[in-house]
């Protein structure tokens, strides 16, 4: 997988994008990534950004309503992205290894509020842009189609039923050891979903020209398969 494209580089506004949207628990990751390494293309997981700040800020001990340390905390993050050579996606955070930190509920609703700071998503709009590389780009988060790659050839829109997306979750976390409950985590899941979708700024929602995709009860191939086909009919 293509994780990192010579991040100082300029945008290739002739590389393809296929944007991936959609609620946590979507399949966004899984989805982008296997269709990412079927394809070749660079892959893009947004949120990781914003998850990396809110974790360093966490680091840093700052407060979640301090909006102008959290945007210096931005600006400072150094991301860095790491194929582990298995298809599994390793993210330094200032040069440490945060993957599993990154993933926990607890990053996942910093980030989200992080993510409502219109001058933080100001910040990480070129770092976005610029995974836009030949062969081709798989971007992942909530506006992908909306802001970030609002000409991207490709959009799609991924859902899934709050109560289904919350199982996927539940059984992630239980796999990885992780002690969670159903109820808690359908409770953030909806919580997350509430307050990305009613942001101001760069809200999620579905570009007008995504292709929806229901995922629930639809396994992972399936969904791969969809989407290779709106890529390559
Ligand atoms: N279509 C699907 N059917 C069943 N499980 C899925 C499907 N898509 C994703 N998953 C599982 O759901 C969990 C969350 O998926 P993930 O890709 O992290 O979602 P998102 O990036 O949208 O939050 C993962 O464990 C993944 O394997
Ligand atoms: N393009 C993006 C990606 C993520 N975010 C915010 C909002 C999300 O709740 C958090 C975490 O996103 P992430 O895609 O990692 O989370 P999920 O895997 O969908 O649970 O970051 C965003 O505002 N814009």
């Amino acid at each position: 997988m293509n994780t990192d494209p010579r991040p100082s580089a300029a945008p290739d506004f002739s590389a393809p994008v296929l944007a991936i949207d959609g609620p946590s628990g979507s399949g966004k990751g899984t989805i982008s990534r296997l269709v990412a390494q079927r394809l070749g293309w660079h892959y893009l997981d947004s949120g990781a950004l914003y998850r990396a700040v809110g974790v360093a800020a966490g680091w840093a001990d700052l407060d979640l309503d301090d909006h102008g340390a959290l945007v210096r905390c931005t600006f400072d993050t150094e991301v860095g992205f790491r194929d582990d050579g298995r298809g599994e996606l390793r993210v330094l955070v200032n040069g440490t290894d945060a993957t599993d930190e990154l993933r926990t509920e607890t990053a996942g609703a910093a980030a989200s509020a992080i993510a409502a700071i219109p001058e933080v998503r100001a910040a990480l709009k070129d770092r976005q842009r610029r995974f836009r590389q030949l062969p081709g780009l798989v971007a992942d988060g909530r506006d992908m189609g909306t802001v970030i790659f609002p000409d991207a050839r490709f959009k799609v829109f991924l859902t899934a039923s709050a109560e289904e997306r919350a199982q996927r979750r539940y059984k992630q976390l239980n796999d990885k050891g992780v002690s969670v409950t159903l109820d808690g985590l359908l409770r953030e899941i909806l919580a997350r979903d509430a307050r990305d979708a009613q942001r101001a700024v760069a809200p999620l929602r579905p570009a007008e020209d995504a292709v929806h995709i229901d995922t629930t009860g639809v396994g992972i191939e399936d969904v791969v398969e969809r989407v290779l086909e709106i890529v390559n009919p």
